[in-house]
């Protein structure tokens, strides 16, 4: 029990309330670190020791965030700065916790707001300020979308990832001819354009050497499914969220359209909401449904070493991550995809990957989509599912095209030369007046013997005159399968020999407009300049 004097708490229990609270920090035992603020925060109530009480309060909303309960931790503050508006403590303490919830602009007024009450121009003014500015930045890119990851970019994506907000750009959930639910356009975007960026519920990672088996695969997804429980269980709205994806059991026409206002970033109303009783009530009502969870997982969730990840994100460190990013799965798969995504830190970034028209849905690979049609069959049926993307379709419903096709794949197998399947390609897609865009698919399904063939010297000499060029073929593939490294990487090398591409200035717009379908609009052109150096030195290293 606290001794109290007049005026306050007695020295001697304060200073011994203090070393337990500094060892328990340093331990980061957070609940136990909770408990003694409690104690300092009843004691200095108790006698009205007000200094006491606000400071206490405000390390208790640090470790009730730490515990992943925003929600007690704004309350805290709240407490905090009722009995001290300028508490600078409790001011800097509900910023983070407002940064941490998205709401960014009430963030920056607590940053502010602590910068002024701190007063002077010393070290914790400066650190307010730069917080505040932080947040500003994150602010402005919540409600545009526009991210400037050039710096990083230039930097070889080293130190630090890059701040991100969460951004739902011109995007809805609906139902989908796909299967279940999918994710719409809801108006015309260019190639490029940032569709969403998400933060994941949770990320397992770990470094798994290529040859390693699947007991450390099986470590890394424990580890993640254990976040994913934890994050459901601290946050009522988190577990809600995960409960609008689908377990895989679901009749398709079962499974509900949610309200696009969930995957916003929080309001006032919300966070209120989270923040005191109603939270709380929810908390205690609903334990997490545990076996629903691990359905969805096993459904729904998104490995990142996509193969963007290889370039900008994993920072050289991270080869095998598995993560749940909630609007991002709702995204179907197709092999006439429109959309690709990057990781950046605990991040997914959607972006379209080559035009998309109001009302299209929007579409990502689930898997290798350049290669022909009984391959894409099986892994969609390892997916379980059946495909019948247009692309798909067509390739399995033309029967003339069909039979040349199923020829080529065979030929091409028993180890044919690839000019001439290439060549017979040709020759029949020209004969039977097949439509660019059909030819795009098939030379995206054959994407395999186009490249071998653009890659040797040997084949090009004889076959080089009677096939189309490389940019040409690259440009075509990318209006089947978006812009992906690829693509871009046959851009970059059929632009530098000049085949068939125009003029400088078309070629260099032609370039950027595949690195944009690439890559996305994350990086101005000096930095995507580097981006193409590293893309086609990752195929100077695959080729060696
Ligand atoms: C990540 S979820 C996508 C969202 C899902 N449609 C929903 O309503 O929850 C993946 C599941 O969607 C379905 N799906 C995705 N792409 C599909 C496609 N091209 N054709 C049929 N079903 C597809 C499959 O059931 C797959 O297991």
């Amino acid at each position: 029990m606290a001794r109290i004097q007049d005026g306050g708490l007695d020295n001697d229990t304060l200073q011994h309330l203090r070393s337990r609270a500094t060892q328990l920090l340093l331990k980061e035992d957070w609940r136990e670190y909770v408990a003694v603020c409690s104690h300092i925060i009843d004691a200095a109530a108790s006698v009205d020791d007000r200094r006491v009480l606000c400071s206490a309060l405000a390390h208790r909303a640090d470790a009730r965030a730490r515990l992943g309960d925003a929600s007690a931790g704004l309350a805290d503050c709240d407490a905090a700065i009722a009995v001290e508006p300028a508490h600078p403590g409790a001011l800097l303490s509900k910023g983070a916790l407002l940064r941490g919830l998205g709401r960014y602009a009430a963030a920056a007024d607590c940053f502010r707001a602590a910068a002024l009450a701190s007063g002077g121009g010393g070290a914790a003014v400066a650190e307010a300020r730069q917080l505040a500015e932080q947040c500003r930045r994150l602010e402005a890119q919540a409600r545009s979308g526009a991210v400037d990851l050039s710096e990083w970019v230039l930097a070889g994506f080293s130190g630090k990832f890059p701040d991100l907000a969460e951004y739902v750009g011109c995007v809805e959930v609906r139902r989908s001819p796909h299967g279940g639910r999918g994710v719409f356009a809801v108006k015309n975007v260019e190639a490029g354009t940032t569709l969403i960026i998400a933060k994941a519920v949770a990320i397992g990672r770990g470094v798994i050497p290529d040859a390693s088996g699947s007991d450390e695969k099986m470590f890394v997804w424990k580890d993640f499914v254990g976040k994913v429980l934890e994050a459901a269980e601290k946050c009522p709205k988190t577990a809600a969220l995960i409960y609008t994806l689908s377990t895989g059991q679901e009749r398709q026409d079962e499974l509900a359209v949610p309200d696009m206002a969930m995957f916003r970033k929080e309001t006032e109303d919300d966070s209120l909401s989270d923040g005191t009783t109603a939270g709380k009530t929810t908390r205690t009502q609903e334990a997490v449904q545990m076996d629903r969870i691990l359905k969805v997982l096993d459904v729904t969730c998104l490995t990142e070493d996509a193969p963007a990840a290889d370039v900008l994100g994993n920072n050289g460190v991270v080869n095998c991550g598995v993560g749940l990013w909630v609007l991002p799965s709702f995204i179907n798969h197709s092999c006439h995809p429109n959309a690709r995504r990057t990781h950046i830190g605990d991040h997914a970034i959607v972006h379209a990957s080559r035009d998309i028209k109001a009302g299209e849905e929007i579409t990502f690979p689930y898997f290798d989509v350049l290669v022909p049609v009984s391959k894409r069959r099986e892994a969609s049926r390892a997916w379980g599912f059946e495909c019948k993307c247009d692309r798909c379709r067509f390739e399995a419903e033309d029967s003339i095209l069909g039979h040349e096709i199923l020829k080529l794949e065979n030929y091409l197998l028993s180890g044919g030369d690839i000019g001439a399947v290439v060549m017979q390609l040709e020759e029949k897609m020209r004969k039977s007046m097949v439509k660019e865009r059909q030819k795009a698919f098939l030379r995206a399904s054959f994407w395999s013997a186009y490249s071998a063939l653009y890659d040797s010297d040997k084949l090009m000499k004889k076959w080089g005159r009677r096939i189309p060029s490389e940019a040409l073929v690259a440009e075509s593939v990318a209006d089947a399968v978006g812009g992906n490294e690829c693509v871009l990487r046959a851009t970059l090398r059929g632009s530098r020999d000049g085949n068939g591409c125009g003029n400088r200035l078309e070629v260099e717009d032609k370039v950027v407009r595949i690195g944009r379908a690439t890559y996305g609009k994350l990086v101005k052109r000096h930095a995507m300049r580097d981006l193409f150096r590293l893309t086609l030195d990752a195929a100077n290293k695959f080729n060696l």
